[in-house]
């Protein structure tokens, strides 16, 4: 890969926390599923949330990225308050699944260059440096041959890949993975490991939700584990003695199928692929 995934490439010392909650509460229907979390994430860290289901580890990363709005406590991106961070095209999310497709036929590389969409000024066309990213994203990703596929053709492990191509079109020094491994076979998940290996060498900032730490063993710096809301564990990931990671794991894997329908929020709508506050 490129160092030009880097975005702006490895933080200058001092720089701000890339993502940082302070006191952070989430509330769904008055029930608090985040519960005063505090977490620093520096520039350049290989950072996982790990954590049993329903612990709210997704909550957490949508609610850094303000795609869930806070109860209370506060999301600084970058150093700043969230509701006034704009430079989202330093930012790569890639949820946990693709939802975009289905209704409407989209090609793979359709759906990667929707990637550099919050890094495009308004009404620009793309322009020759964007194409190359979004070849080299493709190729990162081991995709390059099936640019013109339609999605709904592939694997969901190749669709995860999809969606990290996505995120590395947009040239983002941060990542937000939610689960990028769930559904995807060994091996894709080796191909998944090394992409997210060489964007920890390279600088860039990557969070991942992750249920075990499988291929990625050798790259998560850190790890941080949720239960009930709370933070229980911040440091050292969990060395793993069996198939799961997590010391007493009690782990069901909730997404068997990864063409299953789309995740909702709490008024039924789609959850989102967009980089938030790209308009
Ligand atoms: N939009 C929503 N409306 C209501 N409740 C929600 C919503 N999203 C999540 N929850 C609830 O919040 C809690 C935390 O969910 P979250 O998805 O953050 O957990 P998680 O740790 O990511 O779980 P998993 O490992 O199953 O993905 C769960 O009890 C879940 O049912």
């Amino acid at each position: 890969m490129s160092a030009q995934f880097t975005g702006a490439g490895a933080e200058l010392p001092g720089a701000p926390p890339a993502l940082q909650a302070v006191d952070a509460t989430v509330a769904y229907d008055g029930v608090p599923v985040l519960d005063g979390v505090d977490v620093e994430i520096p520039a350049g860290q290989t950072m996982a949330v790990m954590g049993p289901n329903g612990s709210g580890k997704s909550t957490l990363m949508r609610a850094m990225l303000g795609i869930v709005p806070l109860t209370s406590g506060e999301i600084l991106v970058h150093g700043t308050p969230l509701r006034r961070f704009r430079d989202w095209r330093r930012i790569g999310y890639v949820p946990q699944r693709l939802t975009a497709g289905g209704a409407v036929p989209a090609t793979v590389r359709e759906i990667v260059a929707s990637g550099q969409i919050a890094a495009r000024r308004r009404l620009s066309f793309t322009s020759r440096s964007d194409r190359q990213a979004v070849t080299d994203a493709l190729e990162a990703v081991g995709l390059a041959d099936r640019a013109r596929a339609s999605v709904r053709e592939l694997s969901g492990g190749q669709q995860q890949r999809v969606l990290i191509a996505r995120a590395l079109a947009g040239r983002p020094d941060t990542f937000v993975m939610d689960e990028p491994m769930a559904g995807v076979d060994a091996e894709n998940q080796r191909a998944l490991a090394e992409t997210i290996t060489m964007l920890g060498e390279q600088g860039s900032t990557v969070v991942l939700v992750l249920h075990e730490l499988g291929p990625l063993e050798h790259v998560i710096q850190r790890a941080v584990s949720l239960d009930h809301g709370h933070i229980v564990h911040d440091g050292e990931p969990p060395h793993p003695t069996g198939e799961c990671a997590r010391p007493g794991h009690d782990h069901q894997h909730p997404h068997p199928d990864p063409n299953a329908p789309a995740p909702r929020d709490a008024h039924g709508e789609i959850i989102r692929l967009e980089v938030p506050g790209s308009d």
